[in-house]
């Protein structure tokens, strides 16, 4: 097993808002607010779940880009240049929330998230993999399978001034074996840019961060939308935890900012204290690490 390292120090924040249903003004949104956390320090900026879009499935085809580093042609805009440009302007590791592309060649729709470096450089992407198909009843109803096809790896990018992040969105925070697998060779935090909603929110937002962390002992960021006037009931409450399951920052509902210091020396130390991750039982249960290498991170 890989030991997570964090090279140095970093500031990291998440920046909630919500999407409207002009993409310019979204992706203004986004730079407005990258370029405030660049300005106070972060060198890593997360973003929400379909910044650039209404969170609504029957809008995604409208939406939805083909990702491609190829500079735009004049009529098709590019929150793929926008992010990279951004990255590149703010001097920031970029994980660009999430975007509604089409993919041309199947002509399917993902959920997918897009990570930079601050020289602009396509760091990696991960198209969601769980798709959010949920019913309960009189609360909420959500079929992201009706439009998106899910994606088929999981994804690990490096950030060369601190090391590796594991990504994904939203409804995969739900599924330990992905987190553990990343955890388990060397991400030092897992990313997931989010969109819960009032009812799964209240239920289960901050008690998945904190698992998610504790489980793996590493730091966990959610980067949420807010809670727009109208349209999808976004949970907000971006949140930022450490290694040891501790919440670190969390935001209310409405646009905000949040920060958190990712220290060094955080994982080791907790790891020393509590050290699950060498009592496994590996002669009784499978390490997952091991089963599961396909497509991982690898673009
Ligand atoms: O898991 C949940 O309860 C919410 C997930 C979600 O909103 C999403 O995947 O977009």
């Amino acid at each position: 097993m890989m030991c997570p390292v964090l090279k140095q120090h970093v500031k990291l924040a998440c920046v909630q808002f919500s999407s409207t249903a002009d993409k310019i003004f979204n992706v203004s949104e986004a730079r407005a607010g990258v370029i405030e956390a660049a300005n106070a320090g972060a060198r890593i900026v997360v973003l929400p779940e379909c910044f650039n879009a209404p969170y609504d499935m029957a809008l995604f085809p409208q939406y939805a880009e083909i990702l491609t580093p190829s500079p735009p042609s004049k009529d098709q805009s590019s929150t793929y240049h926008a992010l990279s440009t951004l990255a590149k302007d703010t001097n920031v590791y970029l994980i660009g929330g999430s975007i509604p592309e089409f993919e041309p060649l199947t002509g399917k729709y993902y959920n997918t998230t897009l990570a930079f470096g601050p020289d602009g450089a396509g760091l990696g992407s991960h198209r969601k993999t769980h798709l959010f198909d949920i019913d309960i009843e009189n609360k909420m109803t959500f079929r992201e399978s009706d439009v998106l096809s899910p994606g088929d790896k999981l994804t690990i990018v490096e950030l060369p001034d601190y090391g590796t992040v594991g990504l994904g969105i939203c409804y995969d925070v739900r599924f330990p074996e992905p987190a553990m697998i990343a955890a388990r060779l060397g991400v030092f935090a897992l990313i997931y840019p989010s969109a819960f909603n009032s009812t799964t929110g209240a239920l289960h937002w901050e008690v998945l961060a904190r698992s998610r962390a504790l489980d793996n002992q590493v730091y966990v960021a959610l980067c949420s939308q807010a809670l727009p006037p109208t349209g999808y009931p976004a949970w907000g409450h971006s949140i930022i935890t450490d290694p040891n399951g501790q919440v670190m920052v969390m935001a209310n509902r409405e646009k905000a900012i949040v920060y958190a210091e990712l220290d060094s020396e955080a994982i080791g130390q907790h790891r020393r204290q509590i050290p699950t991750s060498n009592q496994r039982r590996f002669d009784l249960y499978p390490d997952i690490s091991q089963l599961c290498t396909k497509g991982l991170g690898l673009d």
